[in-house]
């Protein structure tokens, strides 16, 4: 089968590997879609994410999804012709955490893509097919694939408590904020405030429904939320830039007894933040941390037409394109690629 390989920074091979064969409780997927993610540039640019080092080569891509063309013997709630979403990381299943219900904080996760596990930019995989999610006719594999990043919105969201009315600010107009709004929409929230550095961005944001948008170059934000809300804040605020300034304002533009979601990945570790304020204002700080119990509800919002995905799709390409893509993938007004893999 086709693979798209890793070999160096910068360098895909498309190499030849043997197909794999599904373990009882397996499937083994024919991957039609998968998502350029930007840890998946990431890895491609410089090798690494924090303590992640590509050591050896890697099948990069998580966000996938496929029609199942075989299973294993133990599996009765899959059968060839299903097309499936693929949770891309699968626990333990043992430990503390996995038994707590926390099954996405893990240590023991097999993720995609993220080393030394392959990920879905390669023709077939094999994966727990409790991990795969049937799609309905009404849901394209391309949407099945961006489940994955409309599942991170929907836990930021549920970490936050995104409910009925809310006014949710959202920092940073990437994929992921973009997941989060739909996510904070479906939720219930009423105003939604987007703020990026890039005009590009703000305005597709403008296009898909947010309420506000603010270029954080050129604009108080502190000043804009306060005019917005008539000085009271947001009642929730989500991270998804990973920028440091934007991190700190978080505090400034939360109501007080509101809640702050940090997704975005900061590139130190350590951003100093005005705790006073914190607890002056008896804000609430939570980190999201990937997902759980997401994809159901993910397949169901498409089903149902609450939120669109399909839509921040810049572009699909071959997987013989892929060093172009990702090439592309890295344009900063550009916010989704795919890969699209024939039969
Ligand atoms: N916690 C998790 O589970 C999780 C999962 C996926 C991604 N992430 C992280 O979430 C962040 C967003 O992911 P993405 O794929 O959308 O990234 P992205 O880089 O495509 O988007 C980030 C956006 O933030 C904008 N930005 C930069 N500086 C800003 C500032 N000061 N204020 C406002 N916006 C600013 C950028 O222009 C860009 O549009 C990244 O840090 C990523 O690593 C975290
Ligand atoms: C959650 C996923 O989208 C993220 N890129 C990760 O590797 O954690």
């Amino acid at each position: 089968m086709r693979s798209a390989v890793l070999v160096e920074t910068t360098e895909f091979e498309l190499q030849d590997r043997p197909r794999p064969s599904p373990g009882p409780d397996d499937v083994l997927v024919a991957v039609r879609d998968v998502g350029i993610c930007g840890s998946d540039v990431h890895y491609y640019e410089h090798g690494r994410i924090g303590d992640y080092v590509v050591e050896d080569p890697l099948v990069l891509g998580h966000e996938s999804a496929g029609e199942v063309v075989e299973v294993g013997e133990n599996v009765t709630d899959h059968e060839p012709g299903d097309r499936v979403a693929l949770e891309p990381g699968v626990p333990c299943r043992r430990c503390a955490h996995c038994k707590h219900g926390d099954y996405h904080l893990c240590e023991d996760v097999r993720f995609m893509a993220t080393p030394p596990h392959d990920g879905a930019f390669t023709e077939y995989v094999s994966w727990p097919a409790d991990f795969a999610y049937e799609l309905p006719d009404s849901v394209s594999t391309a949407e099945g694939a961006l489940c994955e990043p409309l599942s991170v919105g929907i836990h930021a969201c549920r970490r936050g408590g995104v409910g009925t009315g809310d006014t949710v600010l959202i920092t940073g107009a990437g994929p992921i904020g973009l997941m989060v709004m739909e996510a904070a929409r479906a939720a219930g929230a009423t105003d939604i405030i987007l703020t990026d550095v890039v005009e590009e961005k703000l305005d597709f944001a403008d296009k898909r429904g947010a309420d506000l948008t603010v270029n954080v170059t050129e604009t108080d934000l502190e000043a804009a939320v306060d005019e917005y809300t008539d000085g009271v804040g947001a009642d929730v605020v989500v991270e998804a830039s990973g920028a440091e300034p934007s991190i700190q304002s978080t505090i400034d533009v939360v109501c007080r007894g509101g809640t702050v979601v940090l997704v975005g990945l900061a590139s130190e570790a350590e951003v100093p933040f005005d705790v006073l304020e914190v607890i002056d204002n008896e804000i609430d700080v939570h980190g999201s941390f990937r997902y759980k119990n997401t994809y159901e509800a993910a397949v169901d919002l498409l089903a149902d037409d609450e939120v669109d995905v399909e839509g921040i799709i810049d572009f699909e390409s071959q997987l013989e394109d892929i060093d172009d893509a990702f090439r592309r993938a890295m344009e900063p007004t550009v916010v989704k690629g795919m890969i699209s893999l024939d039969s």
